[in-house]
């Protein structure tokens, strides 16, 4: 039973290392700004042995959460490709915003956080790609999955017909029974193919001062957003070095146990978005800088793609390193965290590198 080679655009994938998840069609269709209102809405509508599947947008603002309880659900083992598929013929490239402006926006947050007031904020930057034909979500899921892009891959319908596609490195939160986990990521440099530089490139990283306060924030919220939850807490003290094949990062993972077991996966999910590794601190200020410095709505990148049973155990990962997939065209988004000690051409490489996951699974080099 091959979940991956039977996904078609409009169905629901996610696949880990332990299991695939295939979800088809809806029996049930969740689409509401208010993730509050979804978290309740939906493990109510859930029979015993059922999921529900979808996305979390980044803003609810801008886009509605939007969960499935799909007609037919099949859970198997991993997968992992060994050949690659074509993804179509690309036709053009264009940055959104030029690089250069990216830059100068990136410098504009630095100056903000200079004068006080927020301590993190993460701007992203997109590359719209076209093609003379149609482009093939199903291709670029498998490539993914064949590259092992992230520790979750994932693809989902969105509400506007299109398809979210991507491997990401970061799990927002998983619970199963009482136990919960989140894994978030936060400082970065590329990886490189002279294990040299490689090596060097993770040493850097792992001894940034820069980059070691850019994940304090990042850890100090998730583990204050989980306290409340948990009669105890896992944190180590010191981030560790996480890789993918395109990326280093820092990376905690912290544990929990919950003291009621009436919350669930999604619950906490949403209590947690936005963290700090797509939006900022405080996040309110933050989200409103996003708004201003970025000339282009987010959708579902910076989200949350995952799934939940009706026990309320589930898996959220933190929707990066993706694509939203049209007819002919795609989009795909790429951020970083800017504290006042960033580089603006730093952080413009930051999101080139970061772009490499989905270029790869398309075969484009840029
Ligand atoms: C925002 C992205 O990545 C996030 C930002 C990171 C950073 O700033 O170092 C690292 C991992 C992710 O949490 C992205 O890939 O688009």
């Amino acid at each position: 039973m091959d979940t991956l080679a039977d996904y078609r655009p409009g169905d629901f994938y996610f696949g880990t290392s332990r299991r695939t998840i295939l979800g088809r069609g809806a029996k049930r269709t969740f689409t509401d700004s208010d993730v509050t209102a979804l978290s309740e809405a939906v493990p109510a509508a859930l029979e015993p042995g059922s999921l529900a599947v979808g996305v979390l947008p980044f803003d609810t603002a801008v886009a509605p959460g939007h969960l499935v309880l799909p007609e037919t659900v099949r859970i198997a083992g991993p997968v992992q490709p060994a050949h690659r598929l074509p993804v179509g013929a690309p036709s053009a490239v264009r940055a959104v915003p030029e690089p250069v402006r990216h830059a100068e926006a990136v410098a504009s947050a630095i100056k903000i956080l200079k004068d006080g007031g927020l301590r993190k904020v993460v701007l992203a930057r997109a590359l719209d790609v076209d093609f003379d034909g149609g482009v093939s979500v199903e291709a670029i899921l498998h490539n993914l999955a064949a590259d092992k892009a992230g520790s979750y891959t994932y693809a989902a319908g969105l509400p506007s017909g299109r398809n979210l596609v991507g491997a990401t490195p970061e799990l927002l939160l998983s619970r199963v029974g009482g136990q919960v986990v989140s894994h978030p990521h936060a400082g970065s440099a590329p990886r490189s193919a002279d294990p040299v530089t490689d090596r060097e490139n993770a040493e850097t990283l792992a001894s940034s001062r820069k980059d070691h306060i850019e994940h304090a924030v990042l850890t100090e919220a998730i583990v204050e957003t989980l306290r409340p939850f948990c009669r105890s807490l896992d944190v180590p003290r010191e981030p560790s070095l996480v890789s993918t094949p395109t990326m280093w990062h820092l990376g905690t993972v912290v544990t929990g146990e919950l003291v009621d077991r009436d919350v669930t996966a999604l619950h906490l999910a949403a209590a947690l978005h936005p963290t700090p590794a797509i939006c900022g601190t405080p996040t309110e200020a933050a989200r409103q800088l996003v708004g201003e410095l970025e000339p282009f709505d987010r959708g579902y990148y910076a989200g949350a793609v995952g799934w939940m049973n009706s026990e309320g155990d589930g898996e959220w990962a933190v929707s990066i390193r993706c694509a939203e997939v049209a007819e002919r065209s795609l989009r795909l988004y790429a951020g970083g965290g800017i504290v006042p000690a960033s580089d603006p051409k730093a952080e413009l490489d930051e999101t080139s590198a970061k772009f490499q996951t989905l270029l790869r699974a398309m075969g484009l080099e840029l």
